[in-house]
């Protein structure tokens, strides 16, 4: 009997603790005092240290700009913990609704790399403001080179994406633009590039964007391996669909995402194959490299003495060393049945992406973005329009809603009778497409990447053949870097 009442008592005591410590730590997170307790925790451990200082000055004793600086500051600034420190400051950016954080005059930030911590100190009391970096003496030869190359390599990937990007566009070799100082300019003439596409406004198959967009992570990473491999690093598209399904919008958004100037090249302004090569030498790393309606060039056979062997070449990129660097290669077409398969062969054409007419999938995806209208009673409607086979592109589905944005009723009544009128014809030019797709037989060296979202099951098998060699691919350059 009192070995259970003690028992009981032992078991009424452990219950009071376990409440008590939760009540504790529930008023420690919520107090803050937690976060006290861990500074005052590595204040007493860093008590016990040696550190090594090095400072970051702005500028040498000659008074020259330290770029390195530069690279520090941006790199400091754009540290989780900055969001998360006691104190900073905020300014309005470059743009008029732009916040942007920046560090008090001797604010002491933290940072950790391979699981070092390292803090940073924004020194603003001498005649120049530098930077100070304190590590541990015992990580220092384990962490400070690679962490300095950690820097280098972040800074340069935000000045990437700060930069303006821009379009290029090719001049006419005798032309006018020429002549005098233009002919110095080179080949190319740029304008701003601010097309507001994103890979998110673009309507297509959530699957098949998500893949294009690993897709393309993937390539960005994956220096080492192409240069490994002895080939050129660029990997090329093919987009091909009926017009206005938004494969100039979707070129776009690559270079938007990306962050990568955009050179397009407009093939009936080269007069030859050694002219179309002095353009390719031209262009400049981190660029999108367009030829649109490639296919219509093929077929049409212009009088110009472009020959085929002369884009055949241009699209290996092998021309010259040039190409080395990183280059996405993008062709548009309507159609690719009647096009020679050398050209569209892997490595030529790494992946093949469909853009179909729109469907219903499409559709919401237009009336969310257009019209803001994510279910509506009509919906029923367009959709039993859709199963009957009617289709619109999404440039002339866009066109009739942002024209009615005011009233989504009668915006999806003008839809519902342009599928019932247009529609019901493209229908039949939309399966002929389709129908002509799945009986295409692809050579063998076609298997490489065919992005496609109603293609048949050929293609379907082809795409995994496809996904299998890019996640072994994956795991490849996933080791690489770890070796690296
Ligand atoms: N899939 C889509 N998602 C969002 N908008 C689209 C889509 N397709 C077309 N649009 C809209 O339609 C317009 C025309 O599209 P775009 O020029 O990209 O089509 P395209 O396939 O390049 O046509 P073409 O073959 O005639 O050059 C764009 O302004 C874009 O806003
Ligand atoms: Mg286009």
């Amino acid at each position: 009997m009192r070995i259970l009442s003690s028992s009981g008592g032992i078991l009424l005591v452990m219950l009071a603790a376990a409440l008590s410590a939760f009540l504790l730590r529930a008023l420690f997170y919520r107090t803050g005092c937690i976060y006290a307790v861990k500074k005052l925790w590595w204040w007493l451990e860093d008590r016990f240290h040696a550190y090594q200082i090095f400072k970051v000055p702005e500028f040498n004793d000659r008074l020259q700009e330290n770029l390195f600086y530069r690279k520090v500051s941006a790199y400091l600034h754009s540290l989780p913990s900055m969001e998360d420190s006691d104190f900073t400051n905020l300014l309005t950016g470059r743009k008029h609704n732009d916040i942007v954080l920046r560090l008090d005059p001797n604010q002491v930030i933290g940072d950790t790399f391979l699981d070092a911590r390292i803090s940073w100190f924004n020194d603003e009391t001498g005649p120049t403001r530098s930077f100070v970096l304190k590590i541990r003496k015992s990580d220092k030869r384990r962490i400070l080179r690679p962490y300095l190359n950690h820097i280098h390599a972040v800074s340069d990937e935000l000045d990437q994406k700060k930069r303006e990007l821009r379009l290029f566009v090719n001049k006419e070799r005798g032309g006018p633009e020429m002549l005098g100082l233009g002919r110095l300019r080179g080949r190319w003439r740029s304008v701003p590039f601010t097309h507001p596409s994103t890979l998110e406004t673009i309507a297509m198959d959530a699957d098949l964007k998500n893949r294009v967009k690993a897709d393309l992570e993937l390539f960005v990473k994956s220096k080492q391996y192409y240069h490994r491999l002895g080939r050129a690093w660029k990997r090329s598209f093919l987009l091909y669909g009926p017009s206005g399904t938004g494969k100039s919008s979707f070129i776009a958004a690559m270079a938007n995402f990306l962050s990568y100037d955009v050179y397009e090249i407009d093939l009936s302004r080269i007069s030859d194959d050694s002219d179309l090569r002095t353009l390719l030498l031209e262009t400049t790393s981190r660029s999108v490299i367009v030829i649109e309606d490639l296919d219509r060039f093929l077929l049409e056979k212009p009088s110009s003495s472009l020959s085929l062997s002369g884009i055949l070449n241009f699209m290996d990129g092998i021309l010259n060393s040039c190409c080395a660097d990183e280059r996405i290669m993008v062709y548009t077409m309507n159609r690719k049945d009647q096009i020679d398969s050398a050209v569209l062969r892997p490595g030529r054409i790494d992946v093949h992406i469909h853009f179909p007419l729109c469907d219903f999938s499409s559709f919401k995806t237009l009336a969310s973005s257009c019209l803001g209208v994510t279910d509506h009673k009509l919906f029923p409607q367009v959709e039993e329009m859709f199963q009957t086979g009617a289709r619109l592109s999404p440039a002339e589905m866009e066109e009739l809603m942002i024209a009615n944005r005011n009233s989504p009723n009668r915006a999806l009544k003008l839809v519902i009778t342009a599928l019932k009128t247009d529609g019901g014809g493209r229908a039949s030019l939309g399966k002929v497409a389709v129908n002509h797709f799945s009986h295409y037989t692809p050579s063998s060296a076609d298997s490489d990447g065919i992005f496609s979202k109603d293609n048949a099951i050929k293609d379907l098998k082809r795409l995994c053949g496809f996904f299998r060699m890019k996640s072994c691919r994956s795991s490849l350059d996933a080791s690489e870097q770890n070796v690296g």
